[in-house]
């Protein structure tokens, strides 16, 4: 498989001053205050920082999943914030992909039948097959089992098989090793890495020692800004 469209060093994501505000119970939350990143194909980042830092507020403006305040993101040469949700959700598809700590997964369908779901949504061009995807994450076993039935290192790489079922040119992962045993976690960071080297842009927010160590370089928040 060979189809990340980005050649290693091209800039992917972009993001400046970000700034994003949270008004709930008449507290008021800056949770991003001036964040501006960028980070190229071929690289992978670990968002560090302390819990409130702001660590999946960043991921989700990144993502296209919450709208910044103040700033702007762009992806893969493209306008992400401050779009309709429409087009954010059709760039999201065309690029990126998410990956959560858990619920990555319905759970009512088979592994390779929530690989299909999400490769519905996306161009024919950018459709990995999805034997292929699984084999290559080591989930050939599990294809027909419901994530229900699969161990927590199967599920996290499950999670991961459908972040990747839009072949994405960047990958953002929250605390996606947050629960896994160490070998879970080594497996999983291997095949974010494996991704990374065929082009991809991963940026992985995350407590563990083991992210910040298998990461090319390290973003630290600390109240919102980059340390
Ligand atoms: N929807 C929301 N409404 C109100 N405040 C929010 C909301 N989401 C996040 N916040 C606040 O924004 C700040 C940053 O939160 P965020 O979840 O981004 O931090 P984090 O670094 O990911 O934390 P953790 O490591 O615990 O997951 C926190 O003070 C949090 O309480």
């Amino acid at each position: 498989m060979d189809l990340v469209t980005v050649d290693p060093g091209d800039e992917v994501v972009t993001a400046v001053e970000l700034y994003r505000f949270y008004r709930a119970a008449g507290e008021e939350t800056l949770a991003l205050r001036g964040v501006s990143l960028r980070v190229c194909g071929g690289e992978m980042v670990a968002v560090a920082g302390p819990s409130g830092s702001g660590k999946s507020t960043l991921l989700a403006c990144l993502a296209g999943l919450d709208e910044p305040d103040g700033g702007m993101v762009r992806v893969h040469g493209e306008a992400l914030s401050h779009r309709p949700e429409t087009v954010r959700a059709r760039l999201r598809a065309d690029h990126i992909g998410v990956l959560f700590q858990q619920d990555n997964l319905v759970e009512h369908l088979t592994v390779a039948q929530n690989v299909r779901l999400v490769r519905r949504l996306v161009a024919p061009a950018r459709r990995v097959p999805v034997p292929a995807l699984l084999s290559r994450l080591g989930l050939a076993a599990v294809a027909d089992s419901y994530p229900s039935s699969l161990s927590g290192g199967e599920t996290a790489r499950a999670g991961l098989a459908v972040a990747l079922a839009n072949d994405p040119a960047v990958v953002l992962a929250d605390e996606p090793t947050g629960e896994l045993d160490p070998a879970s976690e080594h497996a999983v960071l291997e095949l974010l890495r494996a991704w990374c080297r065929r082009g991809a842009a991963v940026l992985v927010a995350s407590h563990s020692p083991a992210v910040r160590a298998r990461a090319d370089r390290v973003i630290e928040l600390v109240d919102g800004r980059v340390l």
